[in-house]
């Protein structure tokens, strides 16, 4: 049995993000292009044999039971009817409010690690939807592989993409996903189209004229990234990025560029999978 490990909990990028409409529970029903990114967050884990729940450090602006590593946790706890616990240590290195999911991908991360380390034997499918109720963007981590998403985000069709370098931009500004989609002026009418892979190249994202003018600095990043190409907003904010020839281009680039930010690549399999993987293949 293995009783600790870590794993990645990665960022990732809505490539093109198309709002097609409202549903009567205030959510609003997406087209959506994912992928992750090398870059993120580290999760440890270590098996308790008593049932409790210990995360460290805290994050701060988040009380420690509303963290959603915490909250994934004891959902699968519950639900399984498992004795054991955990101790988790966060490495955390992403932006919140960032639209790279950061929480999301926390969560995932947890309910993977936790259907291993309590011995459980929960698909993909059904983790998706116990992730779901902790957040729209759980799925797509706990599947794990690059995708075109519609519904709120959570139908997911596997998609291979071009493992790109990305620059991505993290402005100084924390967006809460709420704000931006109970906008009057959001863009909520497109009309859904039907997967096209050049979408992953010239897709726009709806949310960008409302997060614009909420929010100069995003708008600032996003005017200085389109002197070299098409800019990106991801999700509803505030990274945004720029698909590079090579990460040696997009290094170049963030040398020059007067916001922080960092340099990634794309990966059509989550790191989160890559390491269970190995994990699993060392443990057999
Ligand atoms: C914008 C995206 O990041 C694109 O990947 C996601 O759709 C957001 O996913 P998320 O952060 O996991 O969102 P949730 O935590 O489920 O929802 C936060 C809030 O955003 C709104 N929300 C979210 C997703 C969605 N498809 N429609 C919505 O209207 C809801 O008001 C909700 O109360
Ligand atoms: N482990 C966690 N990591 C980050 N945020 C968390 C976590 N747990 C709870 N939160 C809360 O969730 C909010 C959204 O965080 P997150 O980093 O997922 O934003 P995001 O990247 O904009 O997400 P998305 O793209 O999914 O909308 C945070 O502001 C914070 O209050």
């Amino acid at each position: 049995m293995v009783t600790r490990f870590s794993l990645p909990s990665p960022a990732k990028l809505n490539l093109m993000l198309r709002i097609t409409g409202r549903r009567q529970d205030g959510y609003h029903n997406l087209q959506t292009i994912f992928q992750f990114l090398d870059y993120g967050d580290t999760l440890d884990f270590s098996w308790r044999d008593d049932s409790q729940i210990h995360l460290s450090p805290d994050l701060t602006d988040v009380p420690h039971e509303d963290n959603l590593i915490v909250k994934a946790a004891r959902m699968l706890q519950q639900d399984s009817g498992c004795r054991f616990g955990v101790d988790i240590q966060l490495h955390k290195i992403l932006p919140m409010g960032g639209g790279i999911g950061g929480g999301s991908s926390n969560a995932a991360t947890t309910l993977l690690a936790l259907n291993v380390l309590w011995d459980l034997t929960y698909s993909l499918t059904e983790l998706a939807a116990l992730g779901l109720r902790l957040g729209a963007d759980v799925p797509i981590f706990i599947q794990g592989v690059s995708a075109w998403a519609e519904g709120v985000g959570e139908v997911l069709s596997p998609l291979q993409l071009p493992e790109t370098a990305y620059l991505v931009i993290t402005p100084d500004c924390k967006i809460s996903t709420r704000e931006i989609f109970s906008h009057p002026a959001l863009t909520r009418d497109s009309v859904p189209i039907k997967l096209a892979a050049s979408e992953a190249q010239g897709g726009r994202n709806d949310c960008e004229s409302v997060v614009k003018a909420l929010y100069p600095a995003v708008d600032d990043a996003l005017c200085w990234l389109r002197q070299y190409g098409d800019g990106k907003l991801t999700g509803t904010g505030s990274c945004v990025f720029l698909a590079c020839d090579s990460i040696q281009h997009a290094q170049t680039l963030l040398h020059v560029c007067p916001f922080a930010g960092f340099v990634a690549t794309g990966q059509n399999i989550s790191p989160t999978h890559q390491a269970l993987a190995l994990i699993s293949k060392n443990s057999s």
